[in-house]
């Protein structure tokens, strides 16, 4: 059996298979993220321990004890900052944090290679510029960093007592030669960072070291070899079998990710392109990144009172697609692809004397699928085509979003057993080609099609307005909703 560990924003998914690919046993531990002023993102790296401990007890014992590899995925960008005894000196800011917008401008400033080396513009989810920040605004904890992590690995740390990164996350840092696939002296230097503060890099499928005694005797584990794992959006498409160029796919979790495999690396930094390592050698990956995707539902769960997101689909369900003229603009954490403006918000527009909250909660399915759209126009803009998604994250559980979403991308979407888990899945696979050995072809295949959604066209065409006023609505709205 292999063990995947997700580190997500909402919660850490934990998810075993046989050597034979199937999904045994999962689970889930929530987390939450604290917002203590505004644009700013934290989560405490204490919480990543105290869960992911939780969802590994919550697999049934006799599974734990069958383990022979565990990976690792997590949530990307976030900066965990260590002292001289490994311990975090502060809550980690994370990946949908917006405090610092004004220390890109001054990254891109000092870093004139930045955009060619590391394949991105500078944006404040990135971890660079949040170290700028540090250094600005936090001076003594700047000077007390011995070691910078990100999320997964600050688990790993704990789980191995190394300090090691994957090419995927390590790409989102803004620190690493993308192309290269090593850090940048460079680029660390104008974070007034060094080599000795970044964790060794490695591939996704490379040992990093093995299970502690201490924490094998905690999880029932035992003490088995730790791969590198990935960043999230990679792992997820390692789960899900996108790993060949121009395979793509559609990641609905806190965030909303457009993630397309290419078979070199392809910077493309206009309109907020991502240009990251994928997590198999000799793979890169362009990706759109919408801030606030699932996060959306959760939120307008909260605000019109549903039980939760499931209890959200079906009220939305009730009002129907383009039901209503109501529009919803999701930028509830600011956005990155096309805008890169982390200082807009949300709005409700087109409210009348007929809104209800069903069609409150319609309109934000629809929004959130707009915003998508917006991302792979400008993958499409950058000369990538894509005809089909394979749907992963918390999103992928609702079949109705899978109608909305596939009118406003004009693509199939694809459901594959376990996506709604890809993250998880993609880390366990990763374990499983290290230590058994096989090709990234065989043991990162797409696992079986449980359905997929062609877009309806009588729905495209009742969308269309509204995409065209969404569309119009963010640049028109921008000066004053910042
Ligand atoms: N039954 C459901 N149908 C659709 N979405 C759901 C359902 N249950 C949970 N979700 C959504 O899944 C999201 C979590 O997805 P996940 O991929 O685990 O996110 P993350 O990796 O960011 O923690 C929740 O925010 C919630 O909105
Ligand atoms: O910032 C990015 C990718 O660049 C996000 O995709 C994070 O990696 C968070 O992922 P989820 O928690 O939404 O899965």
């Amino acid at each position: 059996m292999f063990l995947g560990i997700d580190i997500g924003t909402s919660g850490v998914k934990a998810v075993v298979l046989d050597e034979h690919g199937t999904v045994v046993a999962q689970s889930t531990a929530a987390l939450t993220v604290q917002r203590p002023q505004p644009l700013w993102s934290e989560q405490d790296p204490e919480a990543w321990w105290s869960a992911t401990t939780a969802a590994v007890q919550a697999i049934p014992p006799a599974v734990r004890r069958a383990v022979r590899g565990v990976g690792i995925a997590g949530q990307m960008h976030g900066a965990t900052l260590l002292g001289a005894d490994d311990a975090p000196l502060r809550p980690a800011i994370l990946w949908n944090d917006g405090r610092s917008f004004a220390e890109c401008e001054a990254l891109e400033q000092a870093a004139p290679g930045l955009r060619r080396i590391s394949g991105n513009i500078a944006m404040p989810g990135f971890t660079a510029p949040k170290l700028l920040w540090v250094r600005d605004h936090e001076p003594a904890l700047f000077a007390a960093t011995r070691t910078v992590l990100l999320p997964k690995d600050y688990v790993r740390l704990r789980m191995t007592g190394e300090k090691a990164s994957d090419m995927s996350d390590a790409a989102g840092t803004l620190w690493l030669d993308t192309g290269a696939r090593a850090w940048s002296e460079e680029l660390l230097a104008a974070t007034g960072l060094t080599l000795d503060h970044m964790p060794r890099v490695v591939e996704g499928t490379d040992i990093t070291g093995t299970l502690r005694d201490a924490v094998a005797e905690l999880w029932g584990v035992p003490a088995v070899p730790v791969v590198g794992g990935a960043g999230d959006n990679a792992a997820g498409a390692a789960g899900v079998g996108v790993v060949q160029d121009g395979d793509a796919l559609l990641s609905l979790g806190t965030s909303g990710v457009i993630f397309v495999a290419t078979d070199g690396f392809r910077p493309n930094p206009a309109r907020a392109v991502h240009a990251f390592c994928h997590c198999l050698p000799g793979l890169w990956h362009q990706m759109s990144v919408h801030l606030s995707a699932a996060a959306c539902i959760d939120w307008v769960a909260r605000l019109t009172g549903a039980a939760g997101a499931a209890d959200l689909f079906a009220r939305a369900e009730a009002a129907g697609p383009a039901s209503g003229p109501e529009l919803f603009l999701p930028y509830l954490s600011g956005e990155r692809t096309p805008h890169n403006d982390a200082e807009v918000r949300g709005a409700f527009l087109r409210l009348d004397n007929d809104t209800t909250p069903e069609k409150l909660a319609q309109s934000v399915l629809e929004g959130v699928a707009f915003a998508l759209g917006d991302g792979l126009d400008v993958l499409r803009e950058a000369g990538t085509q894509v005809e089909r998604l394979s749907v992963i994250g918390g999103g992928a559980r609702s079949r109705y979003w899978g109608e909305t979403l596939a009118a406003a991308l004009g693509v199939e979407l694809v459901y594959l057993k376990g996506g709604e888990v890809g993250p998880a899945l993609g880390a366990a696979r990763l374990a499983q080609l290290a230590v058994d050995g096989g090709t990234p072809a065989e043991v990162c295949a797409a696992p079986p099609v449980s359905h997929s959604i062609a877009p309806d066209p009588e729905l495209v065409d009742r969308l269309a307005p509204k995409r065209a006023a969404f569309r119009d609505a963010y640049p028109r709205i921008t000066p004053r909703n910042h």
